[in-house]
């Protein structure tokens, strides 16, 4: 049946109510802050001839040791980043009974939708300070996920950047390191396909402004030490700076904005599929410089997780082959496997699943022998 004047009303009426106000990069600090230096990884090289081996060596280090590195020349125009980060901005500010319509289904371990910041840090009195919303792949799967007002509205936008990110970042990260591990090229992107089903999400997130002594209460309770459970995290250039990393040495350092860049980790689930050969790095986000201490800090990110049809089982690499991290239990088919996304799911469960933030110092998470430390200092 045709669509009639009163079934199309609705849908025009959702996209006037609420009015997107264009967001800009706030000033970055003007701290001298301990920076991590980072490698650039300059994607608009990878269709050049010999391009992706080019960057896979200058990837290597960055996968293998660091865990971070910054992408730049993504071929993502600048205006639809931002316009995402307007959308994130403005829903952020909408009523918190329009934000609580899709919550995050955490007790099935399941992180599409909105996550409020409702939660007490320990016995600090203070409350989280961060929301998000998590937008699920544009694929037929995820169609009845329940989508706020302003993501109907700009639907179509949000999907064509959605799998833009996937296809022009993830995926190409994953055949750079699928090239390091000598294994074929589409390997990795295949195990993370952006048309099966994962809980792959692009996320709006916002640490909204608190107050000096709201930082020093929570930080002293938790400074948040961790690792990202999926494959990969990209993360659109932060201009409010607090991100840090560990290195290798185990000194805290922060993470620089990159205009126009995307500053990118591997994570739990890579680190588990290469048995410790991809590093996925300790991070944490602290009290911002006092510059920047009032500026919300709005965040866009990607996050890649391996999904329904992706064994948790070691990659055939004969890299790692070489370096002795298989066994003959890795290399036999036969051996049952957990999904990615069981593996993920638990793991969503176990951290998010609770009204009150614990201490987790000294314990670690297990799910079918994949195990990670839970925190650190
Ligand atoms: O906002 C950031 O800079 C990073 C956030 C983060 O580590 C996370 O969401 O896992
Ligand atoms: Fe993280």
């Amino acid at each position: 049946m045709a669509p009639s004047a009163t079934d199309t009303q609705p849908q025009t009426a959702t996209t006037d109510r609420v009015l997107v106000k264009p967001w800009s990069r706030p000033a970055p600090t003007s701290e001298d802050l301990d920076w991590a230096p980072l490698v650039k990884i300059d994607l608009s090289r990878f269709d050049e001839p010999g391009g992706k081996q080019e960057l896979a060596k200058q990837l290597y280090d960055a996968v293998t040791k660091v865990g971070f590195w910054v992408v730049v020349n993504s071929g993502i125009e600048d205006d639809r980043v931002l316009k995402q980060f307007s959308l994130g901005n403005t829903f952020f500010k909408e009523p918190l009974e329009e934000k609580s319509r899709f919550p995050c289904n955490f007790p099935k371990g399941e992180y599409f939708g909105y996550r409020d910041a409702s939660r007490w840090i320990g016995d600090t009195g203070v409350k989280e300070n961060i929301e998000m919303l998590n937008i699920p792949k544009a694929i037929p799967a995820y169609k009845d996920e329940g989508r706020h007002e302003i993501v109907k509205a700009h639907y179509d936008e949000i999907a064509k950047f959605h799998r833009d990110v996937w296809e022009k970042v993830a995926r190409k990260l994953f055949v750079l390191i699928a090239i390091i591990l000598e294994l074929p090229e589409n390997y990795l992107a295949d195990a993370h396909a952006y048309d099966e089903n994962s809980d792959d999400h692009l996320r709006y997130m916002i640490y909204n402004v608190r107050t000096q002594d709201e930082w020093d209460r929570a930080q002293a309770y938790s400074k948040g030490g961790h690792t990202d459970f999926g494959s990969l995290t990209l993360l659109f250039s932060q201009h409010v700076a607090g991100l840090q990393i560990r290195t290798p040495e185990g000194a805290w350092k922060w993470v620089k904005p990159v205009e126009g860049g995307i500053t990118c980790n591997a994570a739990d689930t890579l680190t588990f599929l290469t048995k410790g050969f991809v590093k996925s790095t300790v991070h944490r986000v602290v009290t911002p410089p006092k510059d920047q201490l009032n500026i919300p800090r709005l965040g866009l990110l990607y996050f890649s997780r391996p999904g329904d049809k992706t064994p948790m089982k070691p990659v055939p690499s004969p890299l790692l082959e070489r370096l002795g991290l298989l066994t003959e239990e890795d290399k036999n088919d036969s051996t049952e496997a957990v999904t990615g996304t069981q593996y993920v799911r638990a793991r969503v469960k176990d951290v998010h699943d609770k009204k009150v933030l614990d201490k987790r110092e000294g314990t670690s998470f297990e799910f079918k022998g994949l195990k990670v430390q839970n925190y650190y200092e």
